[in-house]
């Protein structure tokens, strides 16, 4: 079967209990193709989110799933993740790849900007992300994103670009059409009634056929 066009990009709920959560994404990851996942945690400490990467690892690792570190490459280096995501308040793109070398994946926040993401791609983005799409719960948002800024970025681009921002089951659709190669999802997985296996199951139900 080919790979379809936009894959399931997973962040960690904003607060875990590692080895409880370890479980649940276990399941997650056991439900469907996952492309990535990201540990965010903001405001703990550092030894908190080195042991919540020390619980993650090998859960993603054992499934061929990519665990990228939110915010540190230092902390990505220091505890093995596979790469970082830098947002534009935080370690400047080339600090992160000198941090984590050419083999990291590493990608940089743009939120609703062109030139940003230009900026991003040529300095050797792997991905770079757009959002907020919608309203969300989990961050205070101030940069808010239109789907066309999607579109044109697929229109000449071949850098992939991540879609973020309170994404569900019913408002995904206009994204997947636009062109991101990836739907960035925390609440809508963590949160769905059904449990995060089958709010998997259904992202990617709704990737294959649209
Ligand atoms: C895939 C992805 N896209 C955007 C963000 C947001 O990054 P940033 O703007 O640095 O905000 P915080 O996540 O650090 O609060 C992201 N984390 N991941
Ligand atoms: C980290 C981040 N950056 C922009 S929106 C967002 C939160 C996305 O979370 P949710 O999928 O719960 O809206
Ligand atoms: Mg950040």
């Amino acid at each position: 079967m080919s790979k379809q066009s936009c894959e399931l990009y997973l962040i960690t709920p904003p607060k875990i209990d590692p080895d409880a959560f370890a479980e649940d994404l276990a399941a997650a990851l056991d439900a469907g193709p996952v492309a990535c996942l990201q540990l965010r945690l903001k405001e703990v400490s550092d030894d908190e989110i080195k042991r919540a990467a020390e619980a993650l690892l090998p859960v993603c690792h054992e499934r061929g799933v990519p665990l990228l570190m939110n915010d540190r490459p230092d902390l990505a280096l220091l505890t093995g993740c596979d790469g970082a995501h830098v947002g534009q308040q935080d370690t400047p793109y080339e600090e992160a790849r000198r941090t984590l070398g050419d083999e990291a994946m590493i990608g940089v926040t743009c939120h609703n900007s062109i030139h940003l993401a230009m900026e991003a791609a040529e300095a050797g983005a792997d991905y770079v992300a757009f959002g907020a799409f919608y309203p969300t719960e989990t961050k205070e948002i101030i940069h808010h994103a239109e789907i066309e800024t999607l579109e044109t970025w697929a229109s000449f681009s071949t850098v992939p670009c991540v879609a973020i921002g309170g994404i569900n089951h019913d408002n995904a659709k206009p994204l997947i059409e636009a062109g991101a190669d990836f739907l960035c999802v925390i609440t809508a997985v963590w949160k769905h009634p059904e449990g995060p296996a089958a709010a998997v199951k259904a992202f990617n139900a709704l990737m294959a056929s649209t």
